[in-house]
């Protein structure tokens, strides 16, 4: 049977493209299949964007807000159904995706006050006429989202962009169809009109095809550095397209000076190892003091890791952690923490795929302490490396010692020690005695260096959806009392 997995102009379609899967890591059983969006079918969708963008953005905005709104209403009544679609897919715990549907219904609400907050009208008066900011949407927006927030990542960008007055062609995870599938149907329920959301669906090749068309006029991209630089190379020389990267992270978080070990090493766990660590904000480094109490918060982390539950997204009792994202991300994961004890690191907890066809592996933490030639890299799953270290400056110093720079958090009683950690980190998002993880959507979401390009998300997310028209107005003209000179009337 035929899967109509492409929306184009407000009809399912199937594919004219290659045939892909989409696999549950957690069981290895293939649970959807279909065809990737060709050339001519991204064309199509883009056209039909183009199409739909007068109308949409000529409605009012509590027009645009209502779909949303019911969108948003659609979702809850849907929520068991897409977060277990969700933990399928991604063999994330139910639990976790639950939450992940709950983010993206508080999405709407959040970029209502956003859109006003950020990107409303300001009127001044001026002697003889009135001023005002105004905003515009820029009109045909590609949305890019990553496997492992595949409902929340990119409503984040979807939600603001309609709220303003775009319309979209959405590019999926090709690892996360379903989901995609799912959620524009419930788009699709709440009335959205024809062409405003289209949804095309691949692999690369259809993610090269839409980012090149001519007639897209901007594109809201989160995934990794590496696709994130490409797309950066793609668009430049085009200042006229409007570009937003949410990009990955090589995270560290540090420890000092602590009384509640238990509490600071939840902060860890929850830090390094939710979602598997497959978590853009997720800490990779920790910095523990080389002290009799860092010594005791690494033997009390090492104890907890082990003793994590990792299970299928199913079971009772749930698992803090559900199987990775495939298991040839787990498989690498092992790999990548092998390549570290191979370099001199030491294993304090080893990381196992015990079946190498599923996307389970259990949590892993090395010390890289003194381990020469490491690479600045995003391992992007359970994989914790510990940095001993003496002096704080040093630490902080080895923690900017990155060409990401997404999130940073430090554990510490002393307040004065976080004000100077504060100052001195350079990241997007710099936490003190919280997870680095489980950012907020009322506040803006984004790193500097590889990973974004200065275009936060989340409460941001306004800014990119919309340019600012500065206007001064008077509805009659008089002649100046006063001339310029060389000017006779
Ligand atoms: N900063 C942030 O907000 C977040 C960043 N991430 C990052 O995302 C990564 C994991 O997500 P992935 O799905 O693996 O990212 P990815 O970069 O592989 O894919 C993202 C999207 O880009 C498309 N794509 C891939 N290559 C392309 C090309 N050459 N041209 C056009 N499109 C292309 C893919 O098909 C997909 O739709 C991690 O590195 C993580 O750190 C994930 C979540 C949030
Ligand atoms: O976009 C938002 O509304 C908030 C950002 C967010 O939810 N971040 C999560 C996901 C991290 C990731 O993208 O991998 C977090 O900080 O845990």
């Amino acid at each position: 049977m035929t899967n109509s997995i492409q929306f184009i102009n407000g009809a399912w379609e199937a594919g004219e493209g290659q045939k892909f899967d989409s696999v549950d890591p957690a069981r290895n059983e293939v649970i959807w299949s279909g065809e990737s969006a060709s050339a001519n079918q991204v064309e199509k969708a883009v056209m039909a964007a183009r199409e739909a963008f007068p109308e949409w953005a000529d409605k009012s905005v509590d027009e645009r807000l209502a779909i949303c709104k019911k969108f948003s209403e659609l979702l809850e009544e849907n929520k068991e159904h897409l977060a277990r679609t969700m933990a399928k897919e991604t063999g994330k715990p139910v639990w976790e995706t639950r939450t992940e549907v709950g983010a993206m219904i508080g999405k709407v609400a959040i970029s209502e006050k956003a859109y006003h907050e950020r990107t409303g009208t300001v009127e001044n008066e001026m002697p003889g006429a009135k001023a005002f900011i105004r905003h515009k949407p820029h009109g045909v927006v590609a949305v890019y989202g990553p496997y492992n927030f595949p409902g929340h990542l990119p409503n984040g960008h979807i939600v603001p962009a309609l709220i303003a007055g775009n319309t979209i062609v959405f590019k999926p995870s090709e690892l996360t169809p379903m989901v995609a599938q799912e959620t524009v149907k419930l788009w699709e329920k709440a009335g959205i009109p024809a062409g405003v959301i289209n949804l095309v669906q691949g692999e690369v090749e259809t993610g090269k095809a839409l980012s090149a068309h001519p007639q897209i006029d901007g594109l809201y991209f989160t995934g990794s550095s590496n696709t994130g630089h490409l797309l950066h190379k793609q668009f430049g020389g085009r200042p006229d397209k409007i570009l937003a990267l949410e990009m990955g992270g090589n995270n560290p978080l540090l420890v000092k000076n602590v009384s509640d070990i238990d509490a600071a090493v939840h902060n860890i766990v929850q830090s390094a190892f939710i979602t598997s660590g497959q978590r853009c904000t997720c800490a990779r480094r920790l910095f523990i003091e080389d002290s009799e109490q860092g010594r005791a918060v690494l033997e009390r982390l090492v104890e907890v890791t082990e003793n994590i539950l990792v299970d299928d997204y199913e079971a009772d009792p749930q698992p803090f952690m559900g199987a990775m994202i495939s298991a040839k991300a787990a498989g690498e994961m092992v790999d990548a923490q092998n390549e570290l004890l191979h370099k001199g690191a030491k294993s304090l907890v080893r990381m196992k795929q015990e079946d190498p066809k599923k996307g389970f592996v259990t949590p892993g933490i090395v010390d890289v302490t003194g381990v020469e030639g490491l690479e600045d890299e995003e391992h992007f799953g359970p994989l914790l490396k510990v940095y001993r270290y003496k002096e704080l400056d040093g630490a902080i110093k080895e923690a900017n010692n990155t060409r990401y720079g997404l999130s940073a958090g430090i554990l510490c009683d002393d307040e004065q020690t976080y004000r100077y950690f504060f100052k001195h980190i350079r990241a997007g998002i710099v936490n003190w005695n919280k997870p680095i993880t489980g950012a907020s959507s009322a506040a803006p979401f984004g790193g500097i260096g590889a990973s974004g390009n200065h275009r936060a998300s989340a409460y941001y997310a306004a800014d990119y959806c919309a340019y600012p028209v500065a206007s001064v107005e008077a509805d009659s003209m008089t002649l100046p009392e006063s001339l310029a000179p060389g000017l006779k009337f």
